[in-house]
């Protein structure tokens, strides 16, 4: 058996991106920059108004006497369209926020600062001295032309796509999503939509991969279940090699008809099996004609820990992402731990922020049978191998699988 570190480093040492494709800017979200992006024009484009009000000379602002400045207006820009004529002194030109400044003036000032005879006023006063420059957002001030302006590799997100439509990028260079076929084996599983026969149980494994496959941001496809056969098994890999990553489930382990390993020994290599882990100890991890293969345990608990703590990584490396792990944090198992096994043990658990703290409520009986120990999971507390029971109120480390959100009652009592 090797450490769960162990069997990370060896399979991301596997692992390495997908080929670059271009995609429309409206896909691009989640997905990894391929290249860089350089501003190729100024952001804002031109000198504009931050304001409503009036382009002038800064100069005519100066109050003259106890009277304030008196200016002919000789026309009003827009939003949109650009000035016919220039601003000279003892002249402003009515200005909308986002409006190209024009030629001559030097400032704007906002129209609350002014008094005029309504939006046909040929005439406006200055009640407030400006200085030049005064809301004028200057042409480049966002971004510069030949400003780099986000790096290969960023994660695009919602800013980022702000930006590359600003720029123009109508479409993105962008990782490969990973295809990942999800197999299921087993002679005891059956469709979920047929009856429950003796013996038999429903595919949950192939459902619940598939959804986390695609909340990891891959594109899963599910090719069904083999059966417990050697032939069964080697029609299925034969159909999975054209993914870029295969998941099977179940069939890892030590019964007569756990054959998983051997197929892919056959087709392929296997790389190791067994994690010192709970649960999820007969992970095996492989390739078959190269592609990638992580055998998961069938159990479906153990299934889906193993898939967040290994599978989920080696779908985010493949899809470009520098960072693959999700974040841990220190946490107050406020009920205790009772059972202690000599593997490490991952323990489902609610993690929520109380007064200053992280603190972790498992979920149940732990058993790797139990779906619904992974109800209100949000997390896995991590007890190390070894040693002794974990009372309530110790500090363990936990991986968040999903920060908790607020209700709006909590927000608004904490704010
Ligand atoms: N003698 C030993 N027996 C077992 C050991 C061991 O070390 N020595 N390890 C146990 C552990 S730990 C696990 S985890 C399981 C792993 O078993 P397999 O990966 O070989 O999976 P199966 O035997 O095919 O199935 C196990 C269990 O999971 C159910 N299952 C399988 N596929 C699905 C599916 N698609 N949807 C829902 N449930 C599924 C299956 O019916 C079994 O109950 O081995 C232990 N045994
Ligand atoms: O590793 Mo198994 O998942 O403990 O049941
Ligand atoms: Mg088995």
């Amino acid at each position: 058996m090797i450490s769960v570190e162990e069997a990370l480093s060896r399979i991301l040492a596997e692992i390495k991106a997908l080929p670059t494709v271009r995609v429309p800017l409206a896909e691009a979200a989640g997905r990894v920059l391929a290249e860089e992006v350089v501003a190729q024009e100024d952001i804002p484009p031109f000198d504009n108004s931050a304001m409503d009000g009036f382009a002038l000379l800064s100069t005519d602002s100066k109050p003259q006497g106890d009277q304030p400045p008196h200016l002919r207006v000789t026309g009003a820009v827009a939003a949109g369209y650009v000035a016919d004529h220039a601003v000279e002194a003892g002249t402003a030109m009515r200005i909308m926020t986002g409006a190209p400044v024009p030629p001559g003036a030097d400032t704007v000032i906002q129209v609350e600062l002014t008094r005029h005879g309504g939006p046909e006023s040929d005439w406006v006063e200055i009640l407030q001295e400006v200085k030049p420059g005064n809301n004028i957002r200057p042409a480049g001030e966002d971004m510069r032309c030949g400003q780099k302006i986000l790096p290969r590799g960023t994660e695009l997100g919602a800013w980022e796509i702000g930006i590359l439509a600003t720029l123009g990028w109508a479409t993105v260079p962008v990782v490969r999503q990973a295809r990942v076929a999800i197999l299921g084996t087993g002679d005891e599983i059956i469709e979920i939509d047929q009856p429950l026969a003796p013996g038999k149980i429903r595919n949950s494994n192939s459902y619940l991969l598939e959804a986390t496959v695609r909340r990891a941001g891959a594109l899963p496809e599910r090719l069904g279940v083999a059966r417990d056969t050697v032939e069964s098994l080697r029609e299925k890999f034969a159909q999975a090699m054209t993914y870029d990553l295969i998941l099977t489930s179940g069939g890892v382990s030590v019964g007569d008809f756990d054959l998983v390993k051997d197929i892919m020994a056959e087709q392929g290599q296997v790389n190791f099996w067994r994690i010192n882990m709970r649960p999820g100890k007969p992970v095996a991890f492989g390739h078959i004609g190269g592609v990638p293969l992580v055998g998961l345990p069938g159990n479906p608990v153990s299934s889906a820990v193993t898939f967040e703590l290994f599978a989920r990584p080696v779908i985010r490396k493949l899809q470009g992402h520098a960072a693959v792990f999700k974040p841990q944090v220190e946490v107050v198992v406020e009920d205790g731990i009772q059972e202690r096994a000599q593997r490490r043990h991952y323990v489902r658990a609610h993690v929520r922020w109380q007064n200053g703290k992280f603190v972790a409520r498992t979920t149940g009986n732990q058993g790797s049978h139990m779906l619904t120990s992974l109800l209100q999971a949000n997390a896995l507390v991590i007890v190390p191998e070894g040693g002794p029971e974990v009372p309530p109120g110790t500090m363990l480390k936990a991986i968040m699988l999903d920060w908790p959100e607020d209700t709006q009652e909590e927000a608004l009592a904490s704010s």
